[in-house]
């Protein structure tokens, strides 16, 4: 007999039936021991997830707006899944003991991983599985800064007194036991560190599609599914924006060598995607992966004559991001060009200074900025040393009409990264699609 360890992501757990699906999933492959779950998601598409309603009742707080209603929605919510279930886990005391803390002053952390802890008890007593929490055993240092060794030992120990559990993703403690959470879409981070702990044969990951797909299925009809795909090249997806694993969750699973599954909770005989240190398996003719892209970058363009033969250009832009606290997405260059991709998230309002600071500094010849940029990668170990790869993507997008600001390839030519104008971001992805997929 195997271990598995089986995430269930927000929509496989927004309610009642849903949790009926993931318990006839587990009843059905004894080797489920681990279950991680998330906070519970849309159970249609203009529904809210439990944890933006819950950021949004720390958000009422802070402007001193009253948020009972909110958080009596979030608490009618589990109440269903609680008498629907038919289980009791005494949730009018934990959620007396939330709206304590919260009136305390409680962290946005603390707040919203309440979804998965309280989601984790509800499905722990109706599997009968133990219920063992993340802020035991996910740690983070003073600063917030994930520790992965000791995360690593503390779940080893704590999971060896428990043959099955039910563990809530997200989030972990500090080491002054604060609540700390990762980003967005973390739980997927969760299920891949006990998978590792506890030296899981597989993790799965069930979501709400069958595995992996060439192109984010709400902007291409119908893309293929994905059957077999490399971490690497899944870790450039999720990086540039395939929402369907969170890009943290793949290096704890590559380091023990552990395949993920990612599969539908809804069609649980799809096989899905299986992802290994092998290259994606492509049918005859195709050369592609996969694309993926996300919006509301800045690109920063810089020309400079002889910028080439110039000692330390590219070292003085980066101090100057860095004394700005930015973070830097993308360094494309050209002979004496050179080009600066930022997430306009983490400019945080502070373009025009480093613009006048890049002058001040850098003393380029000229310096562009576009705003409200997008970018695309285009993804596979099967682009390597293909010629003409690239040329069949710009031609793809001009016959659109689609502008191209900003041109990347990774040195492992395993991607190709194009920035385009936010506007065209849909059409440039079903372009792409079509030259290489369809
Ligand atoms: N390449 C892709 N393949 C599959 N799904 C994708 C892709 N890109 C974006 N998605 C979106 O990711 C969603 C699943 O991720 P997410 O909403 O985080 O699920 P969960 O709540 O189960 O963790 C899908 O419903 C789909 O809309
Ligand atoms: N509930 C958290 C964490 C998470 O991973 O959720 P999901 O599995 O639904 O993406 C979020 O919404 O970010």
């Amino acid at each position: 007999m195997g271990v598995k360890v089986a995430k269930f992501g927000g929509s496989s757990v927004a309610d009642a039936l849903q949790i009926e699906k993931i318990r006839k999933i587990i009843k059905n492959d004894e080797d489920i021991k681990y279950v991680v779950v998330s906070a519970p998601g849309k159970r249609f598409s203009e529904d809210s997830k439990v944890t933006d309603l819950l950021y949004l009742c720390k958000t009422h707080i802070e402007h001193k707006i009253p948020y009972q209603q909110i958080f009596q929605v979030i608490c009618d919510r589990f109440m269903a899944v609680e008498v629907n279930l038919g289980v009791d886990v005494n949730l009018s005391y934990e959620f007396e003991e939330i709206k304590k803390n919260l009136e305390a002053g409680a962290s946005a952390d603390y707040i919203a991983s309440r979804g998965e802890y309280l989601n984790a008890m509800l499905i722990a007593a109706y599997l009968g599985y133990d219920f063992v929490d993340s802020a035991k055993m996910v740690k983070f240092d003073e600063k917030g800064r994930f520790m992965e060794e000791l995360t690593d030992k503390a779940i080893k120990k704590e999971l060896s007194n428990h043959d099955t559990a039910v563990i809530p993703g997200f989030y972990g403690s500090k080491i002054d036991s604060t609540v700390k959470t990762f980003s967005r879409g973390g739980s997927d981070i969760t299920g891949a560190l006990v998978a590792r702990a506890v030296g899981a044969d597989v993790y799965e990951n069930w979501t709400d599609v069958s595995g992996f797909l060439m192109a984010d299925p709400r902007i291409v009809k119908n893309p293929k599914p994905i059957s077999t795909v490399s971490y690497k090249e899944l870790r450039e997806l999720s990086y540039m924006g395939a929402s369907v694993l969170h890009e943290d969750a793949i290096y704890p699973a590559r380091v023990a060598n552990i395949p993920i599954n990612i599969r539908n909770t809804n069609r649980p005989e799809d096989p899905g995607t299986i992802i290994t240190s092998e290259p994606a398996k492509l049918e005859e003719g195709q050369i592609i992966a996969g694309i993926a892209g996300y919006k509301d970058f800045t690109v920063i363009a810089m020309y400079k004559n002889l910028m080439s033969s110039e000692r330390g250009f590219i070292r003085k832009m980066t101090a100057i991001l860095e004394d700005f606290d930015v973070p830097i997405e993308h360094i494309p260059s050209g002979v004496d060009t050179l080009s600066v991709v930022l997430d306009n998230d983490g400019i945080d309002g502070k373009l025009d200074e480093i613009v006048e600071e890049f002058e001040r500094q850098l003393k380029p010849d000229t310096i562009e900025v576009f705003e409200d940029m997008a970018l695309i990668a285009t993804v596979g170990h099967g682009m390597s040393y293909r010629p003409g790869v690239a040329a069949a993507l710009f031609n793809a997008l001009a016959k659109e009409k689609i502008n191209i600001r900003m041109i990347d390839q990774g040195s492992s030519e395993m991607n190709i990264i194009v920035g385009v104008e936010n506007k065209d971001f849909e059409t440039a992805i079903r372009a792409i699609y079509k030259a290489f997929v369809s």
